[in-house]
């Protein structure tokens, strides 16, 4: 049998033919989370600007308690002693700070410090710059920026940050049998229920979704979308009519256009896939299925908007299951497996749930965890230990 290109193939030869264009925008620091910056920043202030005390306390002159504890009955606040709490700035005259449990203040504001006090110069102040320098790096370009990274740049004073763009994903779905979710029903329609996991997967990744409405099998309306879509977004995904019937005119429209790099690929549901570039943007026909679309956007989508962001696709929480029953898959195919996963006492197990017959589409989206068969294996036996992927946090499991 024939190997069709891989996942990795086929998003290593994209990367290799489409060079991305860098689009960046400047925002406030106040919108920035989980936004990826396209620079490096340098603290525009330093803090404190002085120093600060780094105690509640008495900030005193250290030179006067060279021979132990003066006299202090005739000391005035404001002049020989000021109050300083953690964080205060205070006069220059000062260069030590006493905690306030080793002093009294009397209702007549007269001091009194404790016996077994040493006070030394710089004692209990923060210096100049300790909480950030002036030209300290704050945040480096292509980190995704989490709450702490805000508010390192906020410390370093910086208001507004230069990020990547959003990368647009357009999403056409196309069928004559497609009717809008809440629309009714009739016989041989589907609900474009598409258009809502891919705009939230997208939504998940950090893309901007740029959903269409329901395009019919027609090519000049598929083809004028098309356009429309290549003009308004960085990348554009078509969605059904790949495969092979009268109204897959999908794929064919790329192919058409020699636009086309991969038709069909060794990755399924979906391996009626497409991949192609047109005017230096991926254009991508994931097959109609929705399982199809969940992993097609998944193996490829993902990979496409991470590149746009420039950052690494993040890692997912894994867990190893005893396989209760066979996995059976052509060794040429990667084929992503719905999995049910269950917590014993002895740990988890995991099932395949049906994607093609016994079972509802519905419920196999509902899986907890996806498997994806290995190239060259053609099963995995009741009693082996697999990986899994959770879609789920693992306390739901628990
Ligand atoms: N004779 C053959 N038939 C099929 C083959 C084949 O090799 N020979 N391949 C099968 C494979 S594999 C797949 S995968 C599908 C691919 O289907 P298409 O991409 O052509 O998609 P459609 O025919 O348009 O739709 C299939 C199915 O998915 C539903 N769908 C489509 N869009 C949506 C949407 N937005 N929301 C929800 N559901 C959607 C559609 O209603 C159909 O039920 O082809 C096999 N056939
Ligand atoms: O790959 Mo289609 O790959 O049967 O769903």
């Amino acid at each position: 049998m024939e190997q069709l290109p891989t996942r990795k193939k086929v998003i290593e030869t994209l990367f290799e033919k489409w060079t991305p264009e860098d689009k960046t925008e400047l925002i406030p620091v106040s919108a920035a989370l989980n936004r990826v910056l396209a620079r490096d920043y340098a603290a525009s202030c330093t803090i404190p600007v002085v120093r600060a005390s780094c105690m509640d306390g008495v900030a005193v002159m250290s030179e006067r308690f060279r021979d132990g504890i003066p006299d202090t009955s005739e000391w005035k606040n404001g002049e020989d002693f000021c109050r300083a709490d953690t964080g205060d700035d205070f006069d220059d005259r000062y260069d030590a700070v006493i905690p306030i449990e080793a002093v009294t203040i009397s209702d007549e504001g007269k001091l009194t410090i404790m016996p077994e006090v040493k006070v030394t110069s710089g004692m209990n102040i923060r210096p100049a710059g300790s909480t950030i320098r002036k030209g300290d790096p704050v945040a480096k370009k292509n980190r995704r920026l989490r709450p702490f990274d805000l508010s390192c740049l906020a410390m370093g004073n910086i208001t507004e940050v230069e990020v990547y763009r959003k990368p647009r994903i357009a999403f056409l779905p196309t069928g004559n049998e497609l009717v809008p979710l809440g629309a009714e029903v009739r016989r041989g329609n589907n609900i474009d229920s598409n258009s809502i996991l891919a705009e939230n997967l997208l939504l998940e990744m950090g893309a901007e979704p740029v959903m269409y409405p329901v395009t019919a099998d027609c090519a000049e309306d598929t083809a004028a979308s098309l356009d429309r879509a290549l003009k308004e977004a960085d990348v554009v995904v078509l969605n059904g009519g790949s495969s092979k019937g009268e109204e897959d005119i999908n794929a064919r429209l790329l192919e058409e256009r020699g636009a086309a790099l991969f038709h069909w690929v060794a990755a399924a549901p979906g391996k009626p896939l497409c991949a192609a570039l047109i005017d230096n943007k991926p254009v991508i026909n994931i097959p109609g299925p929705p399982v199809a679309v969940l992993y097609g956007m998944d193996w490829c989508i993902r990979a496409i908007v991470h590149r746009l962001l420039h950052v690494p696709m993040p890692k997912r929480q894994t867990i190893q299951g005893v396989l209760t029953e066979e996995i059976a898959a052509p060794p040429t195919m990667e084929i992503l497996c719905m999995m049910d996963v269950d917590h014993t006492e002895e740990g988890y197990r995991v099932r395949q749930k049906p994607w093609k017959g016994g079972g509802s589409m519905a419920d196999t989206l509902g899986a907890g965890a996806i498997y994806i068969t290995e190239l060259g294996v053609s099963s995995k036996q009741p009693g082996e230990t697999v990986e899994v992927t959770l879609l789920r946090g693992e306390e739901d499991f628990l």
